[in-house]
């Protein structure tokens, strides 16, 4: 469907439109002109803009009939559901001062919805706010949402932000949109059918500041015929900065809108197509005059590279939540381990990691002399036993491996893999919690991957603290430590579908999550660091972190919605694997970020910081988060006593 929510596919066609008049030529306009010109969809004003309820009582009486621009027989119920969204009166100003204007807007407002709804449109384009002061009108589009079944509202916001304002916030020549559509859906309480149409302008603010926009609910992005450029030949085409945008709008599912009359004088390029039947008069039908703008539009989308095999697959869970897994209570699934094992990119990392520690742990005089025992806890279906063993052999060192494993259906499919390859004098099987395995020698090198999103979040330092006791006292652990990250995020989708849940158990939880449309507002900080082996005997795993965000002065204010968290692991010396954005394992899909949402969002603004802390805490039989903010202003702290989300021990 063009007009509603969408994976943000290449291999879908993208979506433009075309703001258009609602003539008598509308029929012809859809039967003509849709796709073959290169939109989708019409942006059509309903109503007669010289429409006004106090006048027309005056006029024709009470009961008079509505001067909609056409009537519902003009078009089919699919045409109009499909290809059509509807502009509501522009001229409306619901926080006008003068009090006839407003009571006309708020009827228009509320008949041009109802006819919409009756036409079965997807979307209704509502005019940008007329200053900071939107209450009343935000008030009536609140009151609206509240019985709006399907359609969504896209509240049009113009896309600027003056670049003189980072000092004084509360300046009154201040202008920055986002906090005009900031204070709008705040009023509206985050409401899922609110969401944005940015009039991109002839100019754009800074690429910080725009960056907060993919955090936000963007449905459309209106460009107007006078915000192109000129090319040699007399085209339209778009300045770099523009482009760029563009290009993000497709990765975001944002569709284009193209508004405004044609600027370009084209004769010359018109004349040169004129023999060219199917761009420009079809069966005496003539070429549609905003082609050439959908056309540069259509070309640059074409130019994007192609998603990536692996990011094909991940688009289904994109900005889609997870709860995370637990595999220390819970037994993974044959699927789970087989999602695993495809990842070649942990493994060879992995396998890079062993060698280099065989190599530094028997000389090459030695090799024929010295049997190095491995361990590999938490073997699962056994890729790290694999891994070992090609290790071994890259190295030329000799190797006795034990596969430790506490999921007794996965110890099945270890003991036919161990078989099939031919390994069982080198490979013995333990079928045990590794925190309670009685050992019956101690290790030289213990490998595990026990790792969460958020590193220790499934519980690898509770694990490896008990695996320990059978490594030699100067063995080596790999992971040898793992260190997580958190970053405030702009997550408005997240932040919705948190609270669909309607209670507090969900805001308090932390999710899984492929992180798509968010803003990221700084660089990630480091949070929790275990390292292993840790024969320390006052050791603990509860941990404290206070964090300081600075906001750049050029992002202008912004939303957190909650925090992006991360991990980066130091297999052995140099060889790591993470998925901290700026130092993140390439080609590696094992793990999406995880997020901890806010049960209310929290604004920042520029040359400010951020102020959280999270803590880790350890009980008998559980660990858990705790996390909140104290500037620049107080949350709650979320997760008490871990009442809403833990893991088990
Ligand atoms: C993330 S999976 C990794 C599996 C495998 N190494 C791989 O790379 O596909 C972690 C594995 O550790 C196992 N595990 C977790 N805690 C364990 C424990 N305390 N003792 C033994 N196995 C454990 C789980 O059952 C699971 O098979």
């Amino acid at each position: 469907m063009p007009l509603g929510e969408r994976a943000g596919d290449k291999s879908e066609s993208r979506y433009c439109g075309v703001e258009t008049e609602f003539s008598d030529d509308m029929p012809q306009l859809l039967t003509n002109h849709i796709y073959s010109a290169g939109f989708d969809f019409v942006v059509a004003q309903l109503m007669d803009p010289a429409y006004r309820p106090s006048l027309m009582q005056k006029e024709s009486g009470e009961y008079g009939v509505l001067p909609f621009a056409g009537s519902d027989l003009v078009l089919s119920p699919s045409q109009w559901s499909s290809h059509v969204v509807g502009k509501i009166s522009s001229w409306i100003d619901l926080d006008s001062d003068d009090e006839i204007l407003r009571m006309d807007s708020e009827t228009t407002l509320k008949q041009e919805i109802a006819w919409a709804s009756h036409l079965s449109l997807q979307a209704c384009l509502l005019p940008a706010p007329r200053g900071k002061s939107c209450a009343n009108y935000a008030r009536v589009v609140n009151e609206i949402l509240q019985s709006l079944n399907n359609m969504l509202l896209w509240l049009r916001v113009p896309l600027v932000k003056t670049d003189d304002d980072a000092t004084d916030v509360n300046s009154d020549h201040m202008i920055d949109s986002w906090e005009i559509w900031n204070s709008f859906q705040l009023l509206c309480e985050h409401h899922s059918r609110l969401s944005i149409a940015l009039d991109v302008m002839s100019s754009l603010p800074s690429e910080n500041s725009l960056g907060r926009w993919f955090g936000e609910p963007v449905r459309a992005a209106i460009v107007n015929t006078d915000s192109f450029l000129t090319n040699t030949r007399g085209y339209p085409c778009l300045s770099k900065r523009h482009q760029k945008l563009i290009t993000g709008f497709f990765n975001h599912s944002i569709q284009v809108i193209i508004s405004g009359k044609p600027v370009h004088n084209l004769q010359r390029g018109i004349a040169d197509l004129a023999s060219d039947q199917s761009n420009n008069n079809i069966d005496g039908v003539q070429r549609y005059p905003l082609r050439p703008y959908l056309d540069y539009i259509g070309y640059l989308y074409q130019r994007m590279d192609p998603i990536p095999e692996q990011e094909r697959f991940e688009l289904g869970y994109r900005d889609f939540l997870q709860s995370p897994l637990q595999p220390l209570m819970d037994n993974l699934e044959a699927q789970t381990y087989e999602t695993f094992e495809k990842d070649t990119m942990k493994y060879i990392q992995y396998q890079r990691a062993i060698c280099k520690a065989l190599l530094d742990r028997v000389p090459d005089e030695e090799a024929s002399a010295i049997t190095t025992v491995l361990m590999v806890v938490g073997a699962g279906r056994g890729p790290l036993v694999r891994a070992s063993l090609q290790a071994a052999e890259e190295s030329g060192r000799m190797l006795k491996v034990y596969a430790v494993e506490k999921n007794p259906n996965a110890v099945v499919t270890l003991h036919s893999l161990v078989k099939l390859e031919g390994w069982e004098s080198i490979v013995t099987i333990i079928s045990c919690d590794m925190r309670y395995w009685d050992a019956p020698e101690k290790a030289d090198i213990l490998v595990s991957e026990l790792l969460g999103s958020f590193g220790d979040n499934e519980l690898s330092p509770e694990c490896l603290d008990g695996a320990q006791r059978f490594l030699k006292p100067d063995g080596i652990s790999i992971p040898s430590s793992y260190t997580s990250f958190i970053q405030p995020v702009t997550a408005s989708k997240l932040y919705n579908d948190v609270k669909s849940h309607k209670d507090v158990t969900h805001f308090e939880t932390a999710y899984v999550v492929k992180l798509h449309s968010v803003a990221r507002l700084a660089s990630p900080q480091p949070v929790f660091t275990f390292t292993h082996p840790n024969f320390s005997t006052d050791k603990s795993n509860n941990r404290y972190k206070k964090l300081r965000f600075e906001i750049p002065s050029d992002t202008g204010s912004a939303m957190v919605h909650g925090f992006a968290g991360y991990f980066d692991a130091t297999l052995y010396k140099d060889v790591h694997l993470g998925i901290e954005p700026s130092t993140a394992t390439p080609s590696m899909f094992s793990w999406f970020a995880i997020f901890f949402p806010l049960r209310t969002p929290v604004c920042i603004q520029p040359c400010t910081h951020l102020e959280v802390h999270f803590w880790r805490c350890c009980g008998p039989t559980k660990v858990w988060y705790e996390w909140g903010v104290t500037s620049p202003c107080a949350s709650a702290i979320h997760n008490s006593n871990g009442r809403s989300y833990w893991v088990g021990l």
